[in-house]
């Protein structure tokens, strides 16, 4: 997958710009702090998962004392170029393939499919275990159908179950009714995301050792309340509900299920958030991202375009060397930096651009500070 033309209108400090990009290609963006480099990341991200990475405020994308955004491309999917076009206003979304509307998010999510590293997913390995569902629903709802819908319909039913666990006189049978269709729904999602996970680990490991001089392991553990190799999984989540009950009318609240979930990384057999330095945090993530890059392409016979902002702080000549190395070859890369890289780094074609000011030409120039 490829974005051959971009064109904002009030986005972030871009009044009106064009850009056109190449396939395939390593596009670095180079300039001083806060000149609008990752503002082209957030743009193309946005087309992506119609979200910003930060800031859930969709006002704040709109540029100063103006009403409204449009984030425009031309992508290219395996033969096809699609038109896509966001329109935003007083938080209204207007979306547009082709020029005709397209009524539901759903529909638009997912045609351009953009994998972020930012310095900010560092706190996944230390963050919530909500961070890391999501990370892995995130992913999971762009690679099937059935997950995405199987996770709404289980999200209703716990939003039910509590519901009924709040209720004056709680209704037993109800809640356990809800509790048999949510342990249907839970065992779909389980299978899913320890296969999804494991999958991960397995191509994670294939970059790993590009990063370090000795032999690193990674491995990915799904944690969740019931055994995942149980014969009867609907069973073990129903023993588990039955379990919890008394507490969960107490809290009025499901206190064990999928939704509590979480993925445990460890390295070289120790906990990774116990043990691993900054630099191999940093590694692991990056591993993470091209694995999971990998995956993609062997799910949908395209790679994803790949964001790295400010990637390259933090890691030596040596890893900054391997990182590039290690992009799949056709993948289309975008990284931002504001530390000028020699072009003897990269190993493929690279293309080099300065962002000044909103403004981005073709080439490093040097801008007095
Ligand atoms: N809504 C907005 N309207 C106008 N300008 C904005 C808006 N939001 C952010 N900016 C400006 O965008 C610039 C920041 O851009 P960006 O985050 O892309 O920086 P950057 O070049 O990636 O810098 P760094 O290297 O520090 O990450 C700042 O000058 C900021 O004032």
């Amino acid at each position: 997958m490829n974005i051959q033309k971009l064109k904002f209108s009030h986005f972030r400090n871009y009044d009106s710009a064009s850009f056109s990009f190449e396939p395939a290609m390593i596009h670095v963006l180079f300039g001083r702090n806060a000149q609008g480099k990752t503002n082209i990341l957030e743009g193309i991200y946005y087309l992506s998962h119609l979200r910003s990475f930060r800031t859930l405020k969709t006002g704040s994308l709109i540029e100063h004392d103006e009403q409204a955004f449009s984030i425009e491309c031309l992508v290219e999917r395996k033969t096809r170029l699609e038109d896509l076009r966001i329109y935003v206003e007083d938080h209204k979304k207007r979306l547009f393939r082709y020029g005709s509307p397209v009524p539901a998010a759903s529909s638009f999510v997912g045609i351009v499919n953009a994998i972020l590293f930012c310095p900010d997913d560092l706190n996944l390995f230390s963050s919530s275990p909500s961070k890391r569902r999501q990370f892995m629903d995130m992913e999971l709802v762009k690679l099937s159908r059935t997950y995405t819908s199987t996770l709404s319909h289980y999200q209703k039913l716990l939003k039910d179950r509590n519901a009924a666990l709040k209720a004056f006189h709680p209704d037993s049978l109800l809640i356990e009714t809800l509790g048999v269709q949510m342990a249907k729904e839970a065992r779909i999602l389980i299978e899913q995301r320890a296969s999804f996970l494991s999958l991960l680990e397995e191509k994670a490991n294939e970059v790993l050792p590009v990063f370090s001089e000795s032999a690193e392991t990674l491995q990915i553990r799904y944690k969740t309340s019931v055994e995942t190799d149980s014969e009867n999984l609907e069973e073990a989540l129903l023993e588990a509900y039955e379990k919890s009950i008394k507490k969960d009318k107490q809290t009025k609240n499901t206190s064990v299920g999928i939704h509590r979930d979480d993925i445990e990384f460890i390295l070289n057999g120790k906990l990774l958030t116990q043990t691993a330095s900054q630099g191999q945090k940093r590694t692991v993530l990056l591993a993470l991202k091209i694995g999971l890059a990998k995956i993609i392409e062997e799910k949908s016979g395209q790679y994803p375009i790949m964001l790295l902002d400010d990637v390259f702080s933090e890691l030596d000549n040596l890893r900054k060397a391997a990182l590039i190395a290690s992009l799949p070859k056709n993948m289309q890369v975008f990284i931002t930096t504001s530390e000028e890289l020699s072009p003897a780094l990269f190993n493929r074609p690279v293309k080099f651009y300065t962002v000044e000011n909103a403004k981005m030409k073709e080439g490093i120039y040097h801008v007095e500070s």
